[in-house]
């Protein structure tokens, strides 16, 4: 069999690389899935451009930066959106999501004594925020257009684990319930989802 075409190179975790996965998911993409153990990190480090993962080796290029990869990879299998304009908004959602991941994110790195403090702080910071993406959602289960984006599948990728935090998050959000049925619904992820290897945050 050939060889895929792209090589994703990460750590064993969802995190900065799971947009990119799910994107070559619901593409029906093949490429191989690279998880460097921690151990071997430090030999590999100094031969990335930046000194971190994830990267994307594709065509003789080491790319880096989880969402430069990510929409990289949108770019090249059709879901960046059909216009310069749609891709202007998918990119938008998807910055914008930074700021729900980053409050997300700080409950994993948290000592015990803050972690309270900080799930409060997502609880405080969710209802406004997803209201607002709410509004500005489509109304057939894509935040872009009428049609799968990378967008749909980063916001994906980031509540599933502020609904583990926060189970009531998407209630009274119809538009935003629907983005997740929408992508769990997509043949290529949930093929994706079924055979995921057990993967951390
Ligand atoms: N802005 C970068 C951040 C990448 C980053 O922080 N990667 C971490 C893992 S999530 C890393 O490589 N840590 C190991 C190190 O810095 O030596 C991106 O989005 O790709």
């Amino acid at each position: 069999m050939a060889q895929p075409k792209y090589r994703l190179i990460y750590f064993n975790l969802r995190a900065r690389a799971e947009a990119t996965r799910l994107v070559f998911a619901a593409a029906g993409v093949e490429y191989e899935d690279v998880r460097i153990p921690r151990d071997k990190w430090p030999d590999l480090k100094p031969n990335t451009p930046m000194g971190q993962l994830p990267v994307l080796e594709v065509g003789g290029v080491t790319l880096c930066q989880s969402m430069a990869i990510a929409r990289f990879a949108a770019k090249e299998t059709g879901l960046a959106g059909k216009t310069a304009l749609e891709q202007a908004h998918a990119d938008m959602l998807v910055d914008g999501i930074d700021d729900l991941r980053g409050k997300q994110a700080v409950i994993r790195k948290a000592s015990e004594d803050r972690k309270e403090q900080c799930k409060k702080e997502l609880a405080d910071f969710a209802p406004d925020f997803l209201g607002k993406y709410e509004k500005l959602c489509g109304p057939h289960g894509h935040l872009v257009g009428d049609s799968l984006t990378w967008a749909d599948l980063v916001f994906y990728d980031v509540m599933s684990k502020v609904l583990a935090v926060l189970p009531g998050a998407l209630d009274g959000l119809p538009r935003l319930a629907k983005v997740m049925d929408t992508v769990t619904a997509n043949e290529g992820v949930a093929a994706w989802l079924a055979k995921r290897p057990d993967t951390p945050h």
